[in-house]
């Protein structure tokens, strides 16, 4: 076929517009709550992305406080709206399912218990996140089983694992989806993940600007069969934000073929809320992370026969995960809205915690402590005012406690707000989810080891995505008191109260503006951070140690050797308590030294 137009099905149309076009939103509802109704147009997409094992919801705070089971039953419900508009609902999701909460971490193998949660879904495509790449068991857990599983749905463009019996690299999911929707049009989706070069040896990256030379790949761009819109999704910022972005790379060989056909576009890893125009017939969106968003887009512009008739109207807005939001969406009250399959997850998701004991409670947290929401040398920064503090007094090789140490790591390895009241189990995932074993190099040069902070912080950040995204929530609590066990917590956040006042959380500005939150916010402060921290532990008092043992996480193994210069080399680093302890096994200890106050009366604090 190559170019020729006449082989590529339907184009657009005529009236070629110089501007992206959208549907205007309703007026917006003076309630605390979604402002009106969503724009439904003749394709329509639900978005998820980097869920990292949040199907639980967050029990603390009220505005993201649906759980798996609740998205259930909204997107069936969604579904059947869909239908009964004669209009056509696609769900997808982009991938990072682990690393981030106790449902999906707190299993010998990550995601273990939390992956069957997903079942209940019917995405329409899936496509693979790092964070299922990182660990090889975790890979081959994608690969054997969810791949399988979800068939042709899974979409792993530039993504392979390794097969052990055939000994070659295959594709672990589709490399492309060519299907019709339920009202007939005819989709061709790529699923791509940056150019990530931090897999195990189980899986392979191809670099988009070489898996657009495969011939699967020019082949579907130029096949006979019609193609009413292109679907690019996958785990990569909307918005180039540096050369590892392959969108744009795939988005503008699709273009070199079919100069006007749209290209809906959906992406993730940044964890933020974004929205942009690619071109006339183009528009992405990234739908945040961990269970607080949930990303509509929808476009209209097709003629009855598919054709594209230029110019399309579009419309996106980033929900709120909460009850209120699904329920207000679907025109359901709070008692009708359920359905049984809903319930069900909910109640499979209780059992998960009760099974690996998340609610375990380790200690009670004085105060609310933030990644973002405050400078990074301010107390109630989480970095000076818990991690330091946690990693001198837990992470000690007793047979070198009297050695000084310096202790880094890199900020990113901190998911999370540690929010005041009860610590449980499952908290100490949601903050430091990674198994990041501790290594050291004993008795380095304090002069020398104290130059490697600064130059790390000068350097390449050990990809710290967190600086840039804004942290919903205030820094101020409002304790209810008593503890509540999880379902009171749930049936206390379960539905937000309405209230006359529009409250904090994130207040997005994307290409269209500032009006793409479903649910309008006030913002939160988001103070930029270093990407990586150092405690110093064990110091003589009132002047510099002779030398150091220097600690560190293995997964800035290599950026640390690097700065230490050439005499410094892998054979001088080793585990520094044990191989098995890792960045998941700090926390708990710390909490059990230091927050035993108002153990048995530790007031929630639910935002
Ligand atoms: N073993 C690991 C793995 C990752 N990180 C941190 O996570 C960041 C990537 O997370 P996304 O959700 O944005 O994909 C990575 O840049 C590291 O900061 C880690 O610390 N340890
Ligand atoms: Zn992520
Ligand atoms: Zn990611």
């Amino acid at each position: 076929c190559g170019s020729d137009s006449s082989c590529y099905g339907p184009t657009n149309t005529v009236e070629h517009v110089r501007h992206v076009k959208r549907i205007q939103p309703g007026v917006p509802n003076a309630a605390y709550g979604p402002k009106a109704p969503l724009e439904w147009g003749q394709l329509n997409f639900l978005h998820t992305t980097d869920t990292h094992g949040w199907l639980e919801g967050h029990l603390k705070e009220q505005n993201y406080g649906a759980d798996w089971g609740d998205f259930v039953t909204f997107s069936r419900r969604m579904k059947q709206t869909a239908g009964n508009m004669g209009v056509d609902l696609l769900l997808i999701d982009t991938g990072d399912l682990h690393d981030g909460n106790g449902v999906s971490d707190a299993t010998t193998i990550d995601g273990t218990d939390s992956m069957p949660i997903f079942d209940e879904i019917a995405y329409d495509l899936l496509t693979i996140g790092n964070h299922e790449l990182y660990v090889s068991e975790v890979a081959y857990q994608m690969f054997n089983n969810w791949a399988r599983k979800w068939g042709d749905r899974y979409v792993t463009s530039n993504v392979k694992a390794f097969n052990q019996t055939s000994g070659q690299y295959e594709y672990i999911g589709a490399t492309h989806r060519y299907f019709t929707t339920e009202k007939g049009l005819r989709v061709m989706a790529f699923g791509v993940l940056f150019d990530f070069t931090g897999n195990s040896n189980a899986s392979q990256v191809l670099k988009a600007a070489d898996m657009v030379k495969e011939e699967w790949f020019t082949d579907a761009i130029n096949t006979c069969d019609p193609i009413d819109v292109f679907v690019l999704f996958g785990h990569n910022p909307v918005r180039q934000t540096d050369s590892s972005n392959t969108l744009k790379t795939v988005f503008n060989e699709i273009r070199k073929v079919h100069p006007t056909t749209p290209i809906q576009i959906l992406g993730g890893h940044s964890h933020i809320r974004d929205f942009a125009v690619y071109d006339d017939n183009s528009v992405a969106i990234e739908s945040g992370r961990y269970c607080e968003t949930l990303g509509w887009m929808s476009m209209t512009g097709f003629s009855s026969s598919n054709s594209a008739k230029s110019p399309f109207v579009y419309s996106r807005r980033y929900l709120d995960w909460n009850r209120q939001t699904f329920i207000y969406h679907t025109k359901q009250t709070e008692q009708a809205f359920d359905y049984g399959s809903g319930l069900r997850v909910t109640g499979d998701i209780t059992k998960v915690r009760e099974d690996l004991r998340l609610g375990d409670l380790y200690g009670c947290a004085p105060q609310t402590y933030c990644i973002s929401c405050v400078p990074f040398d301010n107390s109630s920064n989480i970095f000076p005012g818990v991690v330091v503090p946690a990693v001198t007094a837990i992470v000690v090789n007793k047979t070198r406690e009297d050695k000084s140490r310096l202790i880094i790591g890199n900020t990113g390895a901190i998911r999370f707000d540690l929010h005041q009241g009860p610590f449980t189990y499952d908290d100490n995932f949601i903050v430091s989810p990674f198994r990041d074993v501790f290594l050291y190099i004993p008795d380095v040069p304090y002069d020398l080891a104290k130059t490697v902070l600064p130059k790390l912080n000068k350097g390449p950040i050990a990809k710290r995505d967190l600086a840039t995204m804004p942290i919903p929530r205030d820094s101020c609590t409002d304790p209810s008191l008593g503890y509540l066990t999880r379902r009171e917590m749930r049936q206390s956040h379960g539905v937000v109260r309405r209230q006359e006042v529009v409250t904090s959380g994130y207040a997005t500005t994307d290409d269209w503006g500032t009006d793409g939150d479903d649910t309008e916010h006030t913002g939160i402060p988001n103070y930029s951070l270093p990407g990586y921290f150092q405690a110093e532990a064990n110091f003589p008092e009132g002047k510099d140690p002779e030398v150091v043992d220097l600690v560190f996480f293995d997964f800035i193994e290599s950026l640390i050797l690097s700065d230490l210069g050439a005499n410094y080399t892998s054979d001088m680093v080793s585990c520094y308590i044990d191989c098995s302890f890792t960045s998941q096994d700090y926390m708990l200890p710390y909490a059990k030294l230091a927050w035993q106050e108002n153990i048995d009366n530790c007031p929630v604090a639910i935002q």
